[in-house]
């Protein structure tokens, strides 16, 4: 691992605030940042617009090789700005629909190998924030530091759907909760890239604990991370 570009790799299940926190830490430390999840929620958008079955994992994996995607960080803007083809589907990923495609495709192996090297190009000084199921166990085992969080399968829905409802969407509480659960039982028992802690990952319970708190407990295992290895 280049010690230009260390990368300190966050992942979770839904809800766990990977995203919200993944932001925060780019913003205070000036680096890079990779939504991994986006890239499998617009993988899964470009296979519906392109009529593509998703369970045709040939097809589904043709399309990720060939996926014309751009990511934009825009000031003062939520999360990144996604271009698919042209267009922008920064919203129209984010929704349930969505997120239970990009689930079902995500568990095809060679999908995965197809969006490997699109995802480690994201790795470049003065460091990344790497957001996803398998950022410190598949895409970036050598990352000095790395963060699995968590939080009850309640906590997490009642989170998605104040953030949806925030966004807009027509959402049904009981509908996300057994969603959620589905995706997690789905993420954590794929044959490849299951969603588990790497095995020096710290893990934290977010459960009742504000992103403020959250983030200074990130903070401060990251600081002795860093030091730890003179970084
Ligand atoms: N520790 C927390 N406490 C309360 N709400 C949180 C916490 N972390 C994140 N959230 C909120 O929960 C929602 C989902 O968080 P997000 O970061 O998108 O989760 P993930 O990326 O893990 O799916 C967001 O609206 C976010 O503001
Ligand atoms: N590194 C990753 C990131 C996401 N995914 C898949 O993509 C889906 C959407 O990921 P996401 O991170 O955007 O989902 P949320 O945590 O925001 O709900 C997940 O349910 C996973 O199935 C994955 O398999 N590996």
């Amino acid at each position: 691992m280049s010690e230009l570009a260390p990368v300190v790799t966050i992942d979770g299940p839904s809800g766990a605030g990977k995203g919200t926190i993944s932001q925060l830490l780019a913003q205070r430390l000036g680096w890079q940042l990779l939504d991994s999840g986006a890239i499998y929620r617009v993988l899964a958008l470009a296979a519906i617009h392109h009529n593509v079955e998703l369970d045709n994992e040939e097809a589904i994996t043709l399309l990720a090789a060939h996926l014309d995607v751009q990511f934009m960080t825009v000031a003062g803007v939520e999360g990144v700005k996604v271009v698919l083809e042209g267009e922008d589907v920064s919203s129209a990923i984010r929704t349930q629909d969505c997120s239970n495609a990009a689930s079902k495709i995500a568990a095809f192996p060679r999908v995965r190998e197809a969006l490997l090297r699109r995802q480690r190009a994201f790795k470049s000084a003065p460091g990344l924030v790497a957001d996803g199921r398998d950022m410190g166990t598949v895409v970036f085992p050598d990352a000095p530091v790395k963060l699995f969080l968590t939080a009850s399968a309640e906590e997490r829905a009642q989170r998605r759907y104040n953030q949806l409802q925030d966004k807009g969407f027509d959402v049904n509480i009981d509908r996300l909760l057994a969603e959620i659960k589905e995706r997690d039982d789905r993420d954590m028992n794929r044959a490849v890239a299951p969603l588990v802690p790497a095995e020096d990952a710290k893990v934290i319970d977010t459960t009742g604990i504000g992103i403020e708190a959250v983030l200074d407990i990130v903070l401060k295992h990251l600081v002795e991370k860093l030091s730890d290895t003179g970084l």
